[in-house]
């Protein structure tokens, strides 16, 4: 039996979790390098919550330059079980406008500039992505978005992008063709990251423009942008607070197999794994190391 920690990633605009009580910042080192921040560990309604924000206080790293290996191994050493990413993302669909709230469920994933695996030279591993969300950590994302009445679409695919640049046009095009929902620059390999910790993860994908690809709507504009974070960035956080309310305290077995990804997946006789590796991979794969 495992208690339920939740774990919320905040994506730009969203830099702090109000109404978390008892909370404080906290330093959690990582063998893996510097997270983007300390980590906000606090309580909402008895459950435990950790927030990082994803770029920093005060926006401080780029997609590209983000930690995502860091971030992940602090958050599985916090105990996190359960995780939430809330991300600004461009809409590829019409009916997908700026203020409504995706609950993404698969991702495509073009970033080419990342480290996206813990594993490597002297332990090597591969998990199932297939199903990168975990459908009943979505239902309680759905049911907390149902309650708030948010403007919500359950299901999506979401395209990773290394930028920082936004798309081009014939990008847009192309992403459209594929039928991707939503784009953004920072999911992936967050998502890849957080299976290989056997964390379950959902992301809400929050609307804040149409990417290039609109004819009525133009280029991406960063002050737009902004200004569809500001108008929803409470809406996010009351999300965020309704989850942590309804989240089952017990962690329930996720039907993907989120949480016990690694059963099978290491390949490296352990007579053959690399002692510096294997001690790096402490948090994140103790459990079957
Ligand atoms: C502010 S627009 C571009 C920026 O916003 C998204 O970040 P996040 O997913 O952390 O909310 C997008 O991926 C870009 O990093
Ligand atoms: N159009 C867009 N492309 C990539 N990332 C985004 N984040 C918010 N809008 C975006």
């Amino acid at each position: 039996m495992t208690e339920t920690v939740l774990g919320v990633v905040g994506g730009s605009g969203i830099y702090d979790l109000p109404g978390l009580e008892h909370a404080e910042w906290v330093s959690v080192e990582s063998p893996w390098g510097a997270p983007s921040d300390q980590v906000r560990i606090g309580r909402i309604d008895g459950l435990k919550v950790v927030f990082l924000p994803r770029h920093g206080r005060g926006h401080v790293y780029a997609p590209s330059d983000i930690n995502y290996r860091a971030n992940i191994d602090v958050l599985k050493r916090c105990g996190v079980t359960d995780l939430v990413s809330v991300s600004a993302c461009g809409s590829l669909k019409e009916e997908l406008a700026p203020g409504t709230f995706v609950l993404v469920e698969q991702f495509i994933d073009r970033t080419f500039a990342r480290e996206k695996s813990f594993f490597g030279a002297g332990c090597v591993a591969h998990v199932s992505m297939a199903y990168p969300v975990s459908p009943r950590l979505v239902d309680t994302v759905e049911a907390a978005a149902r309650s708030e009445n948010l403007t919500y679409r359950r299901g999506g695919t979401y395209l990773a992008m290394e930028g920082p640049q936004f798309s081009s046009l014939a990008e847009s095009h192309l992403y459209r063709s594929w039928g991707c929902d939503v784009i953004g620059m920072t999911n992936m390999p967050e998502a890849k990251l957080a299976r290989e910790a056997e964390i379950c993860y959902a992301t809400v994908a929050m609307i804040t423009d149409y990417d290039s690809w609109h004819p009525d709507h133009g280029e991406v504009e960063i002050q737009a942008i902004i200004k569809v974070l500001q108008d929803n960035a409470a809406n996010a956080q009351n999300l965020v607070a309704r989850i942590a309310r309804d989240i089952p305290r017990i962690h329930e077995a996720c039907p993907v197999g989120s949480d016990t990804a690694l059963e099978f997946a290491i390949m490296t006789k352990p007579e053959a794994r690399d002692s510096e590796l294997v001690e790096k991979l402490r948090a994140v794969a103790g459990r079957v190391l």
